[in-house]
């Protein structure tokens, strides 16, 4: 076997995306030759244990990262600077810390105040992902062919962004190194607005007179389906996301709402070359994820 990448690795939040990781170094164990995962919540704890996708289990974040060449938080973005604070002094000394946040500035400012000087921090985001939760709802294959974005601090060294560049390619995705604020506003548009929106849009249906509501469960077409599937996600983990990237969804929102205004526009001046480019442009997207294999 080649060198591992890793020889410890501690996953502190086996949840969809941390149990991911956990079982692809089952599956790989070129990634890491030991696994440990830690989660506050002790039904997920006896959950890890029962489905032996890590080593050791702990209920307590500190006690985990003893001995760890890297450690991985896979928690709600909103706990990630608490969680810093109280394991950074127990990491051993050249030891990486890395996240999977879906925000990067808000989670840096978080956790930058607490790392020392022997600790190499690597921000980091795999575009992966369901509208899943919990250990149960993770799986090896969960990367596989995705991006993980790395968006490194001043302080982050070449050699770290190497290590988790190799250990993000071996769970399967490619790898871009990005800007932090660029981050922000890219995943803003293309992942946090469309959940405001699947959000807000079973809250209006909802939100309709008697008769209409009970149709919507009905006849929902599969248009509105495609949108209570996002809308199922993981009310803690979102409600994050939404506090901790506000300035770049609110611009986001603010462009969208125009873009709707104008579509509302058309249709009342009966506008067919607008509506009709506005609808060609939509298709035209869908059909580039599809031909560069961003959609099975
Ligand atoms: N769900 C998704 O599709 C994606 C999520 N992410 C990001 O990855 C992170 C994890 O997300 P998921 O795996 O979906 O969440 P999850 O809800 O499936 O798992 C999170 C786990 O963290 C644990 N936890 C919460 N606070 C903790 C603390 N203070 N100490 C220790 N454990 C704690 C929870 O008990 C839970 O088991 C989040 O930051 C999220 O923004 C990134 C890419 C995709
Ligand atoms: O399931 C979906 O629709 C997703 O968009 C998954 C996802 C959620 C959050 C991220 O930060 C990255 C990917």
């Amino acid at each position: 076997m080649n060198t591992p990448i890793f020889n410890r690795v501690v996953v502190i939040g086996p949840g969809l995306i941390g149990s991911s990781i956990l079982r692809r170094i089952q599956k790989d164990r070129s990634i890491a030759l030991y696994t440990v995962a830690a989660d506050t919540n002790p039904q997920v704890c006896e959950r890890v244990r029962e489905l032996a996708i890590a080593d050791e289990v702990y209920q307590d974040p500190v006690q985990s990262v003893k001995d760890a060449d890297c450690v991985v938080l896979a928690i709600p973005v909103g706990a990630m600077g608490e969680v810093a604070k109280n394991i950074i002094p127990h990491m051993k000394k050249g030891a990486i810390l890395t996240d999977t946040g879906s925000t990067k500035e808000s989670v840096i400012k978080a956790i930058e105040p607490y790392v020392t000087s022997d600790i190499v921090f690597v921000p980091a985001h795999p575009m992966a992902g369901t509208e899943f939760s919990g250990p149960d709802a993770g799986f090896e294959s969960l990367f596989e062919n995705r991006w993980c974005l790395i968006t490194p601090t001043p302080h982050t060294t070449q050699a770290g962004i190497d290590k988790i560049t190799k250990f993000w390619q071996a769970m399967g995705t490619n790898i871009r190194i990005l800007d932090i604020k660029h981050h922000d506003k890219v995943c803003a548009i293309v992942s946090h607005l469309p959940h405001l929106i699947a959000f807000t849009i079973c809250n209006t249906a909802d939100s309709l007179e008697d008769e209409a509501r009970s149709e919507v469960l009905d006849y929902a077409a599969s248009g509105f389906r495609d949108f209570t599937r996002v809308a199922s996600s993981d009310p803690t983990m979102w409600r994050d996301v939404f506090l901790n990237n506000r300035e770049a969804i609110l611009e986001m929102l603010a462009r969208f709402t125009e873009d709707a205004q104008a579509m509302a526009k058309a249709i009342r001046w009966k506008d067919e070359d607008y509506i009709t480019q506005t609808i060609q442009k939509g298709r035209r997207i869908r059909k580039s994820l599809i031909d560069n294999k961003q959609l099975q």
